[in-house]
């Protein structure tokens, strides 16, 4: 049955808390990419505890939905500040490192080195830490160097890599409506997301529907929903356990009865490893293809920034079995090492199109290539 979930007894579960007890590493059981990981004092610097996701568990409660719309007396932090905060764990450490490594000494073969180490432990990836290091190396060898000339060139070379990926979503008003489905991994912040994009997406007047294509977990159904009412946006769902495919059909039919414009399909958190699931994420887009055959317009890949190098096999499978066309990077105020963004980017080529810092409505924004290198190294706004 088709429920259309906008009235109010929606708030069985809001505010409880996944149960941190119930969750294990995301990374345990999947295939992880040989990026080498160093220890000592750059382990210490970057904590180490990174990788330790947070899978959800079927059974696991609600997540807590933070206010969907600020109210006047909540002051609003501008985005750059958001940022700045949300990066602050990744940039203390890339500053301190750098500061460490510079003060009172030459750019040589030594400090180069541990340079390039610095920056595999934030997670920019082995290729690119090589080539920023290569690019701070040319001119300068041998010479001293003041620690903020390094973060400038970090910055600068950092935001070279990622601007070619920072390109916005488009919605083809023609495609009426534009189906945009949300994909990735257990706990990434799939649900959470389609939430904030819905406040965005009605901010800028346009119709919204959603779909609870979650039908795994009842919780994220109703975590849906919640999103759906708090955003004034209808949520078509199933009960538990529903076939997700036949979701995706009632979905495609309610929002072109209505003339939506928007259409934002969760999906259930799956393991890039699990074929049978990977399966089931084929036979949704065939059914919203029998709908439109153009669809779905966007396919969003969220991941999890503090699953760290994980994220390159999620963006391969995911890119692969679902078309991804698109990504969204949550979760990196949880992590000291943001540079995975940028790692991700250079290897996929795939177009980053937000990023969120928290679980608030607001922190999540479109991606500016040079905000965010410039926050990641801890400098101001430029
Ligand atoms: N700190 C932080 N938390 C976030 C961010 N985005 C999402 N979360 C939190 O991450 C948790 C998981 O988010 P969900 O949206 O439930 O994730 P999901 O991918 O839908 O999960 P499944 O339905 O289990 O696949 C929730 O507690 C969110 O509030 C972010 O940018 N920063």
């Amino acid at each position: 049955m088709v429920r259309f979930g906008r009235a109010g007894c929606l708030h069985r579960g809001q505010g409880t808390l996944k149960n941190a007890a119930k969750v294990k590493p995301c990374g345990d059981d999947l295939p992880m990419t040989d990026e080498p990981k160093k220890t000592g004092f750059f382990k210490r610097l970057f904590g180490g505890q990174d990788g330790a996701a947070e899978p959800a568990v079927a059974d696991a409660p609600v997540a807590p939905i933070p206010s969907a719309i600020p109210t006047p007396d909540q002051p609003k932090k501008k985005w750059w500040q958001r940022l700045k905060d949300g990066l602050s764990r990744t940039s203390s450490n890339l500053g301190r490192g750098v500061t460490e490594l510079f003060t009172k000494r030459k750019l040589d073969t030594d400090t180069l080195e541990e340079l390039e180490d610095l920056l595999i432990q934030a997670d920019l990836g082995v290729d690119t830490a090589a080539r920023i290091t290569a690019e701070l190396s040319k001119g300068r060898f041998g010479k001293d160097i003041a620690p903020e000339e390094v973060r400038a060139v970090l910055a600068e070379e950092i935001e070279k890599t990622l601007t070619p990926v920072a390109k916005p979503l488009v919605i083809d008003p023609a495609a009426r409506p534009f189906v945009v489905l949300v994909v990735g991994v257990n706990g990434a912040g799939k649900t959470t997301t389609i939430g904030k994009l819905a406040a965005k997406f009605r901010a800028e007047g346009r119709q919204v529907m959603l779909a609870a294509g979650d039908t795994f977990r009842a919780a994220a159904i109703e975590q849906l929903k919640i999103w759906g009412e708090r955003t004034g946006v209808p949520v078509i769902a199933r009960e538990q356990g529903a076939d997700a495919a036949g979701l995706a059909f009632d979905a495609m039919k309610a929002a072109k009865d209505a003339g939506t414009d928007v259409l934002i399909m969760d999906t259930a958190g799956r393991l890039q490893n699990k074929t049978e699931l990977m399966a089931e994420l084929e036979k949704v887009i065939r059914v919203i293809r029998k709908g439109d055959p153009a669809g779905p317009h966007a396919v969003l890949l969220v991941l999890d920034a503090t699953t760290g190098q994980n994220a390159v096999s999620q963006v391969e499978v995911f890119g692969r079995t679902a078309g991804v066309t698109g990504l969204v990077m949550t979760k990196l105020d949880g992590t000291a090492r943001g540079g995975i963004l940028v790692s991700v980017a250079a290897k996929s080529g795939l177009p980053v199109h937000f990023i969120g810092v928290g679980e608030g409505v607001d922190d999540l924004e479109p991606f500016a290539a040079r905000d965010f290198a410039r926050a990641l190294v801890g400098l101001d706004e430029g």
